[in-house]
């Protein structure tokens, strides 16, 4: 199908296509945007009658929609259009759908999104759904040229003169002005599209590898700024370039950020996670224990936690829960302080889950036996790094700790050592259904074991921004592997890295006498 405006470009498209013994239907919109464009109609209706082409035609009143919805005249009519363009496609069985915009729009377009200080200026896209626009490199003056050789004449849009029409004072004044100096702008413009449409296709396929896990922080701007942008648009929304900037830009500072879109919907980037819809916090699932009490947080509230006593507002902070959302979180409270605090997932006092007769976190409990390996490994003067494989029951079957410089040998790391101990517990090296839970992100090498071992859930606790490839330094998940694991960051992440941090400390003392490196 050939959408058919009656103007030099689309006429010429139909012809040609005639020419070369394709049969397309011709559609043509009716905008009703001047009292002579039912004129327009029937000249395209008596072109198609004269091809011999089905035609398809329909009037629509689009002063009174952009009206009645706040969008400006040229963005209504282009979506009524297309409306128009897909309805009638599919009535017709139509496969594809044919629209002559040539390199002349093509750099009007770029232009226009460079003033609006737009992002990406890929223009106009050469496929989009089912529309095909196959002459988007094709000069004006060729199309008039084959015009003339045919004998054809086309309708002239008067409205393609009225400079209050962005576009046409683009065409009408700004572009002479530069054609004056650079004759070839036109074309130049056209080749920075074509050039930045081939970037945003490159850009926009490693935003679509970005895995849940990854910290936001490493992440090129660029591809943020895409990444951010699919999600606004796949729950439906729009976003336009200031937006995605202070969104991306927050995500990767880890900071907080509440932006409200065109159509009033507000969104939310905290703790390097952006929120679509307003934050859900949970509720207890769990018959309350006497002589505790339900409420939202009050000043001076603490609680205990294996660190020892902490404010409920530094609690708060570390979990990246806005300021304007902390009146929300349920609280469970007894006399001796808050015992259980509604995020995700729930922060426990010490001793409260046994209180609420809750079971322990089963991999709160698995991170707990990894950290103990890597005490051993403290103790043993390695670097503090423990690993367990939970089999498909939840129940241990493997554990490892770092024994490099037992060894001498720098593969001797805590994953290797709890895959292999599984391996001979199970009986088989293939691992799928297991977890591996391990203190630290994993490096390179412990997740390429992981994946070739099919393990089905890989849990780490601190992040390792020296070595880690689940996004520490790079996310291997990102590439497409046969297999891929499920990821769970950040538990016991504090208890992980303190222990580290005190082992390093010590470490660092002791490198002077030669101590290895992991
Ligand atoms: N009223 C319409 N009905 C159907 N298709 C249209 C209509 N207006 C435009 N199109 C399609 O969209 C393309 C680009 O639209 P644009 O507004 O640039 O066209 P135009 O300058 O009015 O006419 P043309 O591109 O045919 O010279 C057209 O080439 C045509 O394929």
């Amino acid at each position: 199908m050939v959408g058919v405006s009656g103007g030099a470009d689309s006429v010429a498209l139909l012809r040609s296509l005639r020419l070369v013994g394709a049969r397309p239907v011709a559609a043509h919109l009716d905008h009703a945007l001047r009292a002579d464009s039912a004129a327009d109609a029937a000249w395209v209706r008596a072109l198609a009658a004269r091809l011999d082409v089905p035609f398809a035609t329909t009037r629509v009143d689009v002063a009174g929609v952009a009206a009645r919805r706040g969008w400006n005249t040229e963005d209504a009519a282009r979506r009524l259009r297309y409306d128009f363009l897909t309805r009638t496609a599919k009535a017709h069985a139509a496969q594809l759908i044919l629209t002559a915009h040539t390199r002349r729009d093509q750099a009007e377009t770029v232009l226009a999104a460079l003033l609006r200080g737009e992002a990406v200026l890929h223009g106009i896209p050469a496929e989009r759904g089912r529309v095909r626009r196959p002459w988007l490199d094709v000069p004006r003056a060729d199309i008039e040229a084959f015009l003339r050789a045919q004998g054809q004449d086309w309708r002239e849009d008067p409205t393609n003169d009225d400079p209050t029409y962005t576009r046409a004072w683009i065409r009408r004044e700004v572009m002479p002005v530069l054609t004056a100096r650079y004759p070839a702008a036109g074309e130049a413009l056209a080749r920075v599209a074509g050039m930045q449409a081939e970037d945003d296709a490159a850009l926009n396929a490693q935003a679509a590898r970005l895995s849940a896990h990854a910290p936001r922080g490493n992440v090129p701007p660029a591809v943020l700024r895409r990444w951010v942008r699919a999600e606004v648009r796949r729950a439906g929304l729009d976003v336009h370039a200031p937006h995605l900037e202070r969104l991306a830009g927050a995500l990767r500072a880890g900071e907080t950020a509440h932006v409200t879109l065109p159509g009033g919907r507000d969104v939310t980037v905290t703790g390097g996670r952006l929120h679509l819809t307003p934050q859900a916090y949970p509720e207890p699932d769990f018959p309350i224990p006497g002589g505790w009490e339900r409420r939202t947080r009050q000043r001076g509230d603490r609680i205990t936690l294996p660190g020892g006593t902490r404010k409920l507002s530094d609690v708060l902070t570390d979990r990246h829960v806005p300021r304007a959302d902390r009146d929300r979180v349920p609280l469970l409270v007894s006399g001796e302080g808050v015992q259980w605090v509604g995020v995700q997932p729930p922060v426990w006092a010490v001793g409260a889950r046994e209180a609420a007769a809750q079971p322990p976190d089963p991999l709160h409990a698995a991170m707990g036996e990894a950290l103990a390996q890597a005490h051993d490994a403290a103790r043993a003067q390695e670097v503090p790094v423990g690993a367990v494989v939970l089999g498909p029951d939840g129940q241990v079957v493997g554990r490892g700790r770092n024994t490099s410089r037992e060894h001498g040998d720098m593969t001797r790391h805590a994953e290797l050592a709890a895959l292999r101990d599984a391996a001979r517990t199970l009986g088989t090296p293939y691992l799928s259904g297991c977890t591996l839970v391990v203190t630290l992100e994993p490096c390179p090498m412990c997740l390429g074991a992981a994946l070739e071992a099919r393990v089905g859930h890989v849990v780490y606790g601190a992040a390792n921004p020296k070595a880690g490839a689940l996004g520490g330094v790079t996310d291997l998940l990102a590439a497409h592997w046969g297999h891929t694991p499920v990821v769970t960051g950040g538990v016991r992440a504090h208890e992980a890295a303190r222990l580290l941090k005190d082992v390093f400390g010590h470490l660092r003392t002791g490198r002077q006498r030669g101590t290895p490196d992991r």
